[in-house]
């Protein structure tokens, strides 16, 4: 039972529908059909019944005579006479005395009609009608008759009835059953077309389907439904879809923008450092040689500021580009910083490996490169590091490969080197010295010297160059050359510097109160000079300090004009402008070109030590200074020289008109103290230098 309700269950409504109804209409046929066989089966043997009365009354009649003379022949003729009657299977006359008299029977197999004077003179039962009547003359009982008819022929007509009723009923069941199913093919055929809608839907994802509206009342009104709700369904997909869309390019935006460089589109820092993450280990599991390259573009900070960030931008496309053709697949290559690129070359045989291939990309970037009509000269300076030679932890490599780096750009540019031991050294006295350096300034451990310039022409001493020491309560005095350059790297430069400004503009303003009119030089470092508040600072100290800006002197090198932006220009502008003097350091070591002498308001040059140690033997020192001063000349400038140590390289400048000297030959850097007492000596004005001149 429980199985047909779960078959039930499973089937379609349509199918219930037409089952329930053939049931019904089967059942209500089966009903009126057994009802009709009643009927028919109580009027048949009615009638029946009817039919044997008579006869029997026939008979008792007839059979009066024959009984009165005990006439038996007569009797049995009058008996016989039944035959004609079919229903008829026996009739048994009895006499007085209920012994049978004549009797006809139909069929000798069966039992004659018997006599029972208790039963009821028509007796029926499911075989057949028993009448018995009474056969007398007046009131003198002569004996009884009991006529049988059998009901076959009732039960033939049913059965006959049946046999057409039947076929028919069945036909009729056919017929509304084959009705039933179009018909209800028709009307569920909107909810099979809304079903089959659906399932597209579910089966294909495709929310653009629509349901067909019926005019059924109810149908076409869930049509109408099932729509709308696919409408709201496709609007929601349709902004879900943009949802997703926009959220999966901001997170590949994202992802590049973590990883990728937008200018180069090569990988970033980001990746570099992942990557080489990975690839180390995978070199400590198979043992494996990995190198480590940084390449720092030289002179790039120049041609984007001078030429612009577009040609900057299309210059470091175009410098990835060679770089990424000296290299192999599989080989990473990332831009790691402004100028800087990353090179990974993974399980490398031998060391020797990492110098041909920064041989390689030194080539590649000797070439110049052509940019909007610029031939630009670009070189670069690799630093390499080695796993597991040198460093087995990434950050060691890292620091390794760019403290190599340094160093070919401190051994002169556009060159390569590989990490050695001593540089590890240096750069952990480095690191040391930038943890020192940044406590410096609070524990007063800076102190200023002062080294003394002479007028070439009078032997007079007309400045002092300040000079910075270090005293370092473990390492004693630290020389500038150390931590100037560890100062500018961490910016560190900027408060000592203005530190180095008040020290000298208070020690200036203490020797001409003393009536020592002399002028102060103070180097300035690349770093200041990008500061926005330099002039306002500068000026500031100065007016604190009480002393005129035209007895200041910044040092600027070759390579801090080079790389000016035009803010930079400005603010030399405004500083000559307010009165202070401007020179330029080491002159003659940075570049060939001196057109850029022209742009800057420079109004002194100090000629380099370097050319200055050879003379006056050595002819290209000789010459080379000589068109110093002849230029300086020509161009209205201020020549110094510095590193004088020798009373000829005193005499040869002073016979080739340079304007003053500096150098151990005049005086080391000393202490403020000493040069107040040296310019005590001198008594008042600017001092002659005793030991010269
Ligand atoms: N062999 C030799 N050397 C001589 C002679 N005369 C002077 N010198 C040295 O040459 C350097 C001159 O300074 P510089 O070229 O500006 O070079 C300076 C300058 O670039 C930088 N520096 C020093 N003080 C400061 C400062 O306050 N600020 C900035 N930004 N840099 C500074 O450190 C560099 C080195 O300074 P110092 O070690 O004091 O070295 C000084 C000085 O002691 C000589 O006759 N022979």
């Amino acid at each position: 039972m429980e199985q047909l309700i779960e078959w039930i269950n499973r089937q379609a409504l349509s199918t219930k529908l037409k089952w329930t109804y053939l049931v019904t209409s089967g059942g209500v046929m089966l009903l009126s059909t057994l009802f009709l066989i009643g009927i028919q089966l109580y009027f048949f043997t009615a009638a029946l019944v009817r039919q044997t009365q008579s006869q029997a009354t026939m008979a008792g009649e007839n059979l009066t005579a024959a009984m009165a003379f005990a006439d038996a022949e007569a009797a049995g003729d009058i008996l016989s006479a039944l035959r004609v009657a079919p229903d008829v299977q026996s009739a048994v006359a009895y006499d007085a005395k209920g012994k049978a008299f004549v009797s006809f029977v139909r069929d000798p197999q069966s039992p004659p009609a018997a006599h029972d004077p208790h039963v009821r003179e028509t007796e029926v039962d499911v075989r057949g009608v028993s009448v018995t009547r009474r056969i007398q003359v007046g009131s003198r009982l002569l004996g009884t008759v009991v006529v049988r008819s059998s009901v076959t022929s009732v039960y033939r007509q049913l059965a006959l009835y049946l046999a057409l009723a039947l076929p028919m009923t069945l036909a009729l069941l056919s017929l509304s059953y084959y009705a039933l199913s179009r018909l209800q093919r028709y009307f569920t055929a909107p909810i099979r077309a809304l079903s089959a809608v659906s399932e597209q839907i579910s089966r294909q994802g495709d929310y653009s389907l629509r349901a067909e509206v019926s005019q059924a009342a109810d149908i076409g009104l869930l049509a109408r439904t099932f729509n709308g709700m696919l409408d709201r369904i496709q609007k929601r997909e349709l902004e879900l879809e943009a949802e997703i869309n926009e959220r999966k390019r901001i997170e590949v935006k994202l992802d590049r923008l973590a990883h990728y460089d937008p200018v180069t589109q090569l990988n970033n820092r980001h990746f570099f450092n992942e990557r080489l993450e990975s690839v180390l280990a995978r070199a400590r599991k198979f043992d494996e040689r990995t190198i480590l390259m940084f390449i720092d573009l030289d002179n790039f900070k120049t041609v984007n500021d001078t030429l612009g960030h577009d040609i900057g931008d299309e210059l470091l496309r175009l410098v990835s580009r060679r770089l990424s053709e000296t290299l192999r697949f599989g080989d990473v290559l990332s831009r790691i910083g402004g100028d800087e690129f990353g090179i990974i070359l993974e399980n490398v045989s031998q060391v020797g490996v990492a110098s041909l291939i920064a041989e390689k990309c030194l080539l590649k970037l000797a070439d110049p490169i052509h940019i909007h009509g610029h031939d630009i000269h670009i070189g670069a300076s690799i630093g390499i590091s080695v796993y597991p030679d040198d460093a087995t932890d990434m950050h060691a490599l890292l620091k390794y490969a760019d403290t190599a780096m340094y160093y070919a750009k401190n051994g002169g540019k556009n060159a390569w080197r590989m990490f050695t031991p001593s540089m590890r050294d240096d750069a952990h006295k480095r690191f040391k010295l930038d943890n020192n350096l940044r406590r410096a300034l609070e524990r007063d451990e800076f102190v200023l010297h002062y080294q003394p310039q002479v007028d070439l022409k009078t032997g007079d001493i007309v400045g002092v160059e300040a000079l910075i020491r270090w005293i370092h309560p473990q390492l004693g005095m630290v020389s500038p050359n150390d931590f100037i350059p560890v100062a500018e790297d961490t910016g560190l430069i900027v408060p000592i510097g203005e530190w180095v400004l008040r020290e000298a503009c208070r020690d200036l303003k203490r020797w001409h109160a003393e009536g020592h009119l002399l002028r102060v030089a103070v180097n300035l470092s690349g770093r200041q000079l990008k500061e926005n508040n330099l002039v306002a600072a500068v000026l500031a100290t100065l007016r604190e300090a009480d002393v005129d800006p035209c007895w200041l002197e910044l040092e600027l090198t070759e390579s801090m004009l080079m790389d000016a932006s035009t803010d930079i220009v400005d603010r030399l502008h405004a500083l000559t402008d307010a009165g202070i003097q401007l020179a330029i350091d080491d002159f003659g070591t940075g570049y060939s070109s001196m057109s850029y002498l022209k742009t800057f308001p420079v109004r002194a040059l100090k000629v380099d030590r370097s050319f200055v140690r050879g003379l006056p033997q050595d002819p290209e020192d000789a010459a080379i200074t000589r068109a110093i001063i002849a230029m300086a000349r020509s161009l209205r400038m201020e020549i110094v020289a510095e590193g004088i140590e020798t009373q000829e390289q005193h005499d040869f400048l002073r016979a080739h008109g340079c304007d003053k000297s500096q150098g151990y030959l005049y005086g080391r850097p000393c202490p403020a103290a000493q040069i107040g007492q040296l310019l005590a000596r001198s008594g008042a004005g600017a001092c002659a230098v005793d030991s010269v001149v």
